[in-house]
């Protein structure tokens, strides 16, 4: 592999020249410069990041310490990332570790030592000893994409108003005339998945209504436990007329149950979804969700990131993003439409 020594030769000048053709980093004349891009692309001489770092003290790398990447859900937030990260001439360096403790240690050590220049953290769940090594690595310019109303002065936040959007799901389902509503939550050691069952239970709080535990049943954002969780809200006496899946795959499970149980959705019961996952349009029926704006999360969190690296700014932010309804074909109106308050 050809060398910057050989370059320098081939053009006939030093080695520092052409370093400095290549980073722009002091003026050279057009006519060395373009002997010395002569001379890069006869050699396919590919300049080395790990000399260009140790000069300037940056790898333009980008940690994102993660979930997974199986899911719609992560799989669309990463995505955003990414793009962001090349059009500002990063590289993304991801991280699955599945909620793994010793995985994410052993990742949050590889990124420290492979110097990235900051760290994007999506790990779904925040046990005391996953923030107590954050803190610990608190050195890099950090933002947690999804750890709800948190405050903590060592990294940057994103809320999501988690509460608002369940919230949001449950009024829709009321205004629509039902009073009957079942709900399908993620885990609740995930801010998504307690923070919008909050927001649904007070919804309907508010309205007077006491939700009924056997009609809660807890789902794992898998769309076998939205298919498992229907099925046990469908074997019960009295049925809900209206279920909320707090996220869309789970959704996705329960129609699929409904379906199965010779129901039709929204005919037979409604269902609502959250996420907004791209798919979601094209299920059958199309299906009505809380939409989650996640290239705007990917896009926020990194930018926030960037204004945390590039202007050193060492005092903790948080942005926001708001959930919205996006109606489609999967609730109609329920049988207290007449009496709606
Ligand atoms: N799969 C998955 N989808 C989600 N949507 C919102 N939160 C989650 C999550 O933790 N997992």
């Amino acid at each position: 592999m050809a060398t910057i020594k050989d370059v320098a030769k081939l053009a006939g000048v030093s080695t520092t020249t052409v370093s400095h053709v290549i980073n722009k980093t002091r003026f050279v004349a057009e006519q060395t410069q373009q002997t010395v891009w002569e001379a890069i692309n006869t050699l396919h001489y590919s300049p080395s990041a790990v000399a260009r770092s140790l000069k300037v003290n940056t790898t333009k790398t980008i940690g994102l310490l993660s979930t997974s990447v199986e899911a719609p859900y992560w799989a669309e937030i990463i995505e955003a990332i990414e793009k962001k990260c090349f059009q500002h001439g990063y590289t993304l360096l991801l991280a699955n570790a599945h909620t793994d403790f010793d995985k994410q240690r052993a990742y949050l050590s590889m990124m420290a030592q492979k110097r990235v220049d900051g760290l994007m953290v999506m790990c779904a769940e925040y046990p005391e000893s996953l923030l107590r090594i954050l803190e610990e690595h608190s050195q890099m310019p950090m933002v947690v994409m999804d750890w709800g109303s948190s405050q903590a002065s060592f990294t940057d936040t994103v809320e999501d108003n988690a509460f608002a959007g369940g919230h949001l799901a449950a009024r829709y389902l009321l205004e629509r005339g039902h009073r009957d509503i079942g709900c399908i939550p993620g885990q609740k050691e995930r801010h998504t998945g307690e923070g919008r069952l909050a927001g649904f239970i007070k919804a309907l709080q508010d309205a007077g209504i006491t939700p009924r535990d056997e009609w809660i049943v807890q789902g794992d954002f898998e769309s076998e436990s939205g298919y498992n969780a229907m099925q046990k809200i469908l074997s019960q006496k009295q049925r809900p007329t209206a279920v909320f899946c707090g996220g869309d795959v789970m959704a996705m499970g329960a129609i699929c149950a409904a379906n199965e149980q010779g129901l039709s959705v929204p005919h037979d019961i409604s269902i609502i979804g959250y996420d907004n996952i791209r798919n979601s349009r094209y299920f059958s029926p199309a299906l009505t969700t809380i939409h989650q704006p996640k290239v705007e999360l990917g896009e926020k969190a990194l930018e926030m990131l960037l204004d945390r690296i590039v202007n050193k700014r060492d005092t903790a932010q948080r942005l926001e993003i708001h959930p919205q309804l996006v109606e489609r074909r999967s609730v109609i109106d329920g049988p207290y439409i007449d009496y709606r308050r």
